[in-house]
């Protein structure tokens, strides 16, 4: 089985006291970090730090030849990017200020409840992680480099807002915080968390659930588990998809959907990286790096009181919006000629041509139902094709009502100074704007007028004779 170090950064424990080293160590170790070192030595401190890479430091204050405060503040000058905490025997407050000032993250006296020791080791992995990640975003960001790497080969786009996204989920591939994913339904939130989890290089598996309508106890049953004879029915234990995407990515679809006694359960998962499996008084702890996706707009449902703040701040840490298909029209072709080519394969034919005009037709409609839409048109289009050429017969029935669609939703608004244009005048606007964006293809330019070419060339020529007398 593949060992997962938790976090990704070594956490150094310091004191010359061998026995706080090992009590330590068996706490963090059960709490699920494992990537831990101690030392003994002050003066083998540097050493370590030169070959290993730390990020997090537990201090003792009092220690023979090298003291504590001495090592604060080689770190603090050396090494500002690794957060250390202060360990002391003694509760003195003029100490505690003073480190803090000098750059400590904490002070806290050994002898202090566990729980608050543990709360600020999670804090002080919180703040490591984000700084880490914002380091790696600056550079990912200024590298500037503008190709996709392979974790985005399936996504096919040629648009430079959606490079921005790749880069900026390659930045945080590795990250441990949750990612949540907005975007209109179709575009592509799947795709996008299937590539996220592959950047993350995450040796487990990416387990997805779709929530959407799944009750409270379902949710906890499919995600957490239950212990045997935790219900009626249930004669015996089984492990939920938390501990299936172990070492992975638990990806939930549909969250904005999300019953609100899951979404109290969700934020305890995302807060304290606990869950207990139904019946069970045991926690266990959450090994996956968790990635949502939802089509609606959840600073919206949370203003509506149907999402709760918390968990829409929680969330809200690594985001990214996928624009709709018809905010990248350039990506149309591509995804024409790819779905194409994938809808041939399966089944079991050679490549077809693409009408010529049939790329700048579809670039016209807006597409409501994003990439699914154009999927599923390609699909159905391929299948009644009989010859070389693709059939254009179901793309044809949603352009038909391109134009009048359009029409209808934008409100055509005239100022009020000036007087209405006359309905001839109105439709010699139309037709030059039509053959315009068409690029003076008549037969197109009649589609979006919604006319027939016969009946666009009948007035071209109208249009012709008037404007020449
Ligand atoms: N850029 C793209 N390149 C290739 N295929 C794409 C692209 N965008 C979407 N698709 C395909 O379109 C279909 C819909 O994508 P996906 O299921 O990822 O959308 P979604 O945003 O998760 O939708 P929903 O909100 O309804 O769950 C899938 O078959 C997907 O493979």
């Amino acid at each position: 089985m593949n060992t997962r170090f938790y976090p990704q950064f070594k956490i150094l424990l310091i004191d010359d006291e061998v026995s706080f080293l090992r009590s330590m160590s068996l706490t963090l170790e059960r709490q699920g970090y494992n990537n831990l070192m101690t030392c003994s030595s002050p003066q083998d401190v540097k050493n370590i730090v030169s070959t290993e890479q730390v990020g997090l430091v537990l201090l003792d204050l009092t220690m023979p030849i090298i003291s504590g405060q001495e090592l604060l503040n080689w770190f603090t000058e050396e090494h500002p990017d690794i957060t250390v905490i202060i360990f002391s025997g003694l509760n003195q407050i003029d100490a505690a200020v003073d480190c803090v000032k000098k750059g400590a993250f904490d002070y806290i006296v050994k002898t202090a409840d566990q729980e608050q020791i543990l709360e600020s080791i999670k804090r002080a992995i919180n703040t490591q992680e984000l700084s880490l990640e914002n380091h790696a975003l600056r550079t990912q960001l200024l590298s500037n480099t503008a190709q996709k790497s392979d974790y985005f080969s399936s996504i096919i786009t040629v648009n430079n807002q959606m490079y921005s996204v790749f880069r900026y989920l390659e930045s945080i591939g590795q990250s441990n915080q949750p990612l949540l994913i907005t975007g209109e339904s179709g575009v592509g939130k799947e795709l996008i968390a299937q590539a996220t989890h592959a950047a993350s290089k995450r040796s487990g598996e990416l387990v997805t659930v779709n929530v959407a309508g799944l009750d409270d106890n379902i949710f906890s049953d499919t995600l957490f588990g239950h212990s045997k004879g935790a219900f009626t029915g249930a004669d015996k234990q089984r492990s939920g998809l938390v501990e299936r995407a172990s070492g992975g990515t638990l990806f939930l679809d549909e969250i904005g959907d999300l019953s609100p006694a899951s979404q109290i359960k969700l934020l305890r998962l995302l807060q304290e990286g606990e869950y207990y499996p139904i019946g069970s008084d045991r926690p266990k702890r959450i090994e996956a790096r968790v990635i949502v996706a939802t089509h609606q707009d959840l600073a919206e449902r949370q203003s509506e009181g149907k999402f709760r703040k918390d968990l829409f701040y929680r969330l809200r840490t690594h985001r990214v919006d996928i624009p709709p298909l018809r905010e990248r029209s350039e990506d149309i072709p591509p995804l024409l000629n790819h779905f194409m080519r994938v809808a041939c394969e399966e089944m079991g034919k050679a490549p077809l041509k693409i009408p010529k005009s049939l790329p700048s037709r579809l670039m016209h409609y807006p597409f409501p139902g994003n990439a699914r839409e154009l999927r599923a048109l390609v699909y159905d289009s391929v299948s009644q094709t009989q010859g070389e050429t693709l059939a254009t017969t179901p793309f044809d029935a949603i352009l038909e009502n391109v134009s009048i669609q359009n029409f209808g939703e934008e409100k055509v608004k005239f100022s009020e100074n000036q007087p209405l244009p006359t309905l001839n005048q109105l439709s010699e606007m139309l037709v030059n704007e039509a053959m315009l964006r068409a690029d003076r293809n008549q037969s197109l330019a009649s589609q979006m007028l919604g006319i027939s070419q016969p009946a666009l060339s009948k007035r071209l020529k109208n249009m012709k004779e008037a404007n020449s007398e």
